[in-house]
């Protein structure tokens, strides 16, 4: 077994002299990037592959960047893979189903990796998406193996722009592909129907059980493949049920909810949709009327789908609830030393991604690695990425550096965990750092078992900075409970698992591991490992951010705070963690200085009474300062100039709304316990035919935007009055200020009937529909009438979109004759 892993340019260069010619070293010595730490054993000195032993670098300044070890399969981890989806509207079941798809394909020893999805709408139409994207996957996965096939979701795969025939030599390929994609379009349909045969299914059902009369009690059929952890609801039977294809009642939510089933309030389901492999390959056969599988093994990894119990009256803890309940899960049914963790819209983009972070886990010294975090890539990206989507500056220079102190932080989907780690204890050896800056370093010593045993007993000690336990598991049932139902007095979301408490869970959870003095690694590969959707509309784009940043704010006013954190965080890493606690606050600032160009017009003062050297000086060593860190960001990030003025753009729209937001939501969280809601950010599973970037220029309105346009609105009339008033300073002083106040106003009608029935106003339920050169006006009321007035989007605006507005308009539309 060979790995391999490569990484960013900048980690490789680290140990170079700079005269150094990387590429031509690699060449020579047909070496591969990476940043593994090469690792010769004694009797295996001499590297088979390259012929080079390290005795031929003993002399060098510099050491190979990677070596490929040979190791026995055996040797390899279990990997658990975990996705989370929580809603069928927004995210669409046929995105899920490719994600699975992507993962079942995964080029990783498959009785060695187990997949999960927690479904926390607990959803028949997901549960029925996976079911057929396993069927589907039965053809899919052998045809990514046979061909070698990149990227291995399927819609990705079949909407690529390359030439699909590139680098493949079988000579069935081009048929092979035909069939494909022929049966993926058929699979497409399949799981667009499934509402429909759903909705059908059940109307069916529950008509034969009304004829059945009330006695035969619906209810009670045999709930087969589902472990119902509560009694079928009585009270059920004269409802409208919604109905599995086996004929029993499903046991989650319903299309009509009723208690017991519908969101929130339903019992716990554990379904395996995939049979567990042997342990040995199975060859496929050359089937007439399927593909050629001959020599390609044919098997499917494991695949399970939960959908946890959900009662009135518990806090589910959001996602970091449903991953709690995929640890336990899976730790009766797979127990993989490792778990992946994806967002149910991140795909695997690289088939090799769990073996380019098992490089990380394997490596010397990664007993002691917790996390293996992935940077995050987004596709349908508009391309001048006008809000900052891509945050290149953050996953290509932040992150990064991150990697050079103690490690980046973890940031949600696209993340390898020890589930060791994840289990709440401490690394194998730990570093204390002491002194000012932390720069003194010392062994964190380890306790002999009964002094371990006397801590648990005392109990009052903080686990995080007490020594290590040589034997860690003597408190597990007061940790863990005793496998209960429920996780009350246990210390699963406080100390275990995905950490409970605030929306950001990701950033607290890494934090937690990071403060008992675990590091985490930052793993670039050159082929994206991942990659995912985000929201490209504002108005998506700003709710995102401001749950961002009022996990950040919650953070901050908590016990997680990184000014209490142990002595085992990192010195640097800590001001990093305080960085993340405290940027939300910035916003005052911002918003205070946003006003002020309004405030100078008003006053027709400068806000420095007097511009002294001192002043200058002040100004001058901010203004270098400031223009240095950009220019820092730029060369690392490796941004182009548009990119990062974007980024300067988004930051201020951002900074003066959701921050902003985020900060009050916060202080009322602490002052007057008021909840915050987690609102989904919505995947869009673009059709054929549609403009994937009309999305960009949905405009919902919200009160985010409160803030900004207020401080646009201030601004100009402080600009137009100013203007007016050195025009009118002729005139006597009160003239001025109604003259420039008339002004002012004529202005902003000026400005305001022009776009008022496109962005501003909030009554206006305009659609604009793009047709050629002319477009549609649709009112609320239904009102048509054609203007030529050519849009770059075939959808401009739409303040509430109104499904049923638009399909009267569009009827209107084939009725009506176009020039
Ligand atoms: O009650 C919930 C809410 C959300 N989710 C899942 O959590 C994930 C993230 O939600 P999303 O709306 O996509 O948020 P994003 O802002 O796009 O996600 C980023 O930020 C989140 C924290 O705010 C992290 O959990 C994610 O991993 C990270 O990718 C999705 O898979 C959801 O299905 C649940 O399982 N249960
Ligand atoms: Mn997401």
């Amino acid at each position: 077994m060979a790995l391999t892993t490569s990484n960013s340019k900048s980690m490789s260069l680290r140990n170079q002299p700079t005269d150094f010619d990387h590429q031509r070293w690699l060449f020579e010595t047909k070496g591969r990037y990476g940043i593994g730490n090469a690792y010769w054993q004694d009797e295996d000195n001499v590297n088979r592959e390259t012929g080079t032993s390290l005795a031929d670098f003993a002399d060098k300044p510099w050491k190979p960047l990677t070596a490929r070890l040979r190791f026995r399969p055996a040797f390899l981890a279990h990997t658990d893979v975990f996705i989370s989806t929580a809603d069928p509207e927004k995210e669409p079941p046929l995105v899920t189903a490719n994600t699975i798809l992507s993962i079942l394909a995964v080029e990783y020893p498959i009785e060695k990796v187990s997949i999960y999805i927690s479904d926390d709408g607990g959803a028949i139409l997901t549960f029925e998406a996976m079911a057929e994207a396993v069927i589907f996957g039965q053809i899919w996965v052998p045809f990514c193996r046979k061909h070698n096939i990149e990227p291995r979701n399927p819609e990705s795969y079949f909407t690529q722009k390359t030439d699909p025939t590139k680098n493949k030599k079988k000579p069935d390929f081009v048929k092979d592909h035909r069939w494909m994609k022929r049966e993926y379009d058929e699979f497409k349909v399949r799981i667009n129907g499934l509402p429909d045969v759903i909705k059908k299914r059940s109307e069916k059902y529950n008509y034969i059980e009304e004829m059945k009369g009330k006695s035969s009690g619906s209810g009670s059929g045999p709930v087969s493949v589902s472990h119902t952890l509560s009694l079928p609801a009585e009270t059920a039977q004269a409802t409208k049920a919604t109905w599995m294809a086996d004929g029993t009642h499903w046991p989650g939510t319903w299309m009509n909810p009723v208690a017991d089933h519908k969101k929130g309030d339903h019992a716990g389901i554990i379904q395996l949709m995939s049979k567990i492999p042997e342990n040995e390959p199975i060859m496929g056969k050359d089937d007439e009327g399927k593909l050629d599988f001959t020599d390609v093994d044919i098997r499917l990894p494991m695949f399970a789908y939960v959908s946890r119990e959900k009662r009135p009256g518990f806090d589910h803890e959001k996602k970091a609830g449903a991953m709690n309940s995929l640890v336990r899960a899976s730790a009766i049914l797979s127990n993989g030393p490792f778990i992946l963790n994806l967002d149910c819209d991140h795909y695997i983009y690289n088939s090799m991604a769990i073996r380019e972070g098992m490089c990380f886990m394997m490596d010397r010294g990664g007993d002691r690695v917790c996390f293996i975090q992935f940077p995050q890539r987004f596709e349908g990206i508009d391309p001048s990425d006008r809000y900052a989507n891509h945050n290149t500056v953050f996953f290509d220079g932040n992150m990064r550096a991150l990697d050079g102190l103690q490690g980046p932080v973890y940031v949600g989907t696209g993340c390898m965990f020890r589930r060791y780690a994840l289990y709440g204890f401490s690394p194998p050896r730990a570093v204390e750092y002491s002194g000012i800056v932390g720069h003194k370093k010392k062994q964190a010593s380890t306790l002999s078992p009964s002094q371990s045993l006397q801590i648990v007993q005392e109990q009052d000690d903080d686990p995080e900075t007490s020594p290590n336990e040589k034997h860690p598991d003597l408190n597990l049932p007061k940790k863990f409970g005793n496998s209960d139902m429920y996780e009350d007095n246990t210390e699963w979301g406080e100390r275990i698992g995905w950490i409970y408490g605030s929306i950001t869970e990701d950033v607290v959870t890494g934090y937690r591991m990071h403060n008992r003095g675990w590091r985490s690694i930052y793993c670039i590969t050159k082929r994206d490992a991942f990659r995912g959707t985000a929201p490209i509309n504002l108005t998506d784009r700003l709710h995102q951010v401001l749950r961002w940043a009022t996990g950040s704010v919650e953070i901050f006013f908590s016990r997680n705070n990184a000014f209490l954190a142990s002595s085992r965080l990192k010195f640097l890493q800590r001001i990093a963690y305080l960085n993340v606690g405290m940027y939300p606050f910035t916003s005052i600032f911002l918003v205070a200085y946003l006003f002020l160009p309004a405030l100078c017009m008003f006053t027709g003062q400068f806000i420095v009474p007097n511009i002294d050297a001192t002043f200058l000086t002040y100004l001058l060593i901010m203004t270098i300062t400031h223009a240095l860190i950009s220019l820092l960001e730029v060369k690392w990030s490796g941004i182009a100039l548009e990119e990062w003025w974007r980024n300067e753009q988004f930051w201020a729209i951002g900074g003066s709304s959701a921050h902003l937001a985020a900060v009050i939501q916060g202080i009322l969280k602490i002052t007057a316990g008021i909840e915050i809601a987690f609102t989904l950010t919505s995947k869009s599973a673009a059709e054929d035919d549609e403009d994937i970037y009309a999305d960009l220029h949905v405009v919902k309105w919200t009160s985010l935007f409160v803030v900004p346009l207020t401080i646009c609105i201030t601004n100009i009339v402080a600009l137009i009055m100013g203007t007016a008033r050195t025009l009118f300073s002729v005139l006597p002083q009160w003239n001025k200020l109604v003259g420039g106040a008339f002004f002012s106003f004529w202005v902003l009608a000026h400005i305001f009937n022009k776009r008022s029935h496109s962005i501003l106003s909030s009554n206006s339920r305009r659609i604009i529909e793009r047709h050629g050169e002319n477009c549609l006006v649709t009112d609320s009321d239904c009102k048509l009438s054609v203007q030529v007035q050519p849009t770059s989007s075939n959808l401009v605006t739409a303040m509430k979109p109104d499904s049923t507005v638009l399909q009267e308009a569009k009827n209107q539309i084939n009725e009506w004759s176009w020039k």
